[in-house]
């Protein structure tokens, strides 16, 4: 599904990988080895050499917005530039979406900076999964989260996979790569 060759970015060479439906690749390594560049290159939000292709058909031919539709990317501090989480979706989630994470349905609609760290992060992560992405590019995305939230999140992330999207997770938890990942990556200086 997602295949990505000679990819170079600031910060090196990334390993060629494929990432077929279903599957979970884990990336690991030690700070500043360029984990969130890779996932920036992927996303097309940054310069990068290399090849990256979607079902075959490469990231240049898609028009910028579509590519981003398809494969969504969490940053691991996640912008909002509307002044609640419910604004920013198209459709507001439903109470079960929002259980799904652990959210109160009153956090759709209190201001951004009266969220919590792991309220903006759990929320950020439903908003980057609306309308069905083909592939998720998450960055740590569970750093703000107890150990409650944290399985709730693993267990959104399996049922994404289990319903055919596809995931390149960047972790510092070892615990984690291990539970969700179908293949490890790791990045060295
Ligand atoms: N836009 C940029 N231009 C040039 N260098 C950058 C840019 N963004 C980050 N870097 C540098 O590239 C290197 C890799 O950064 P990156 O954020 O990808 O690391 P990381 O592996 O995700 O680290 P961490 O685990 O701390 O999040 C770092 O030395 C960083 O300072």
């Amino acid at each position: 599904m997602l295949s990505v060759s000679q990819l170079v970015t600031t910060a090196g060479q990334v390993p060629d990988f494929d990432l077929k439906p279903g599957c979970c690749l884990a990336v690991t390594g030690p700070s500043g080895t360029g984990k969130s560049l890779m996932l920036r290159a992927i996303a097309d939000l940054d310069p990068a050499q290399g090849q990256i292709s979607l079902d075959g058909r490469p990231c240049e031919s898609f028009a910028a917005p579509d590519w981003r539709r398809d494969i969504r990317y969490l940053a691991a501090e996640a912008a909002f530039w509307e002044p609640t989480l419910g604004a920013h979706f198209s459709v507001p989630p439903t109470a079960d979406d929002l259980a799904a994470v652990g959210l109160r349905p009153d956090r759709l609609d209190a201001p951004i900076l009266q969220l919590s760290s792991g309220e903006r992060q759990r929320g950020a992560l439903l908003r980057a999964m609306e309308d069905a992405p083909r592939v998720l590019l998450l960055d740590e995305p569970t750093s703000s989260l107890d150990a409650a939230s944290t399985a709730l999140v693993e267990a959104l992330l399996k049922a994404f996979l289990s319903s055919g999207g596809a995931i390149v997770l960047v972790t510092h938890d070892e615990d984690q790569a291990e539970r969700l990942r179908t293949s490890r990556l790791r990045l060295h200086r």
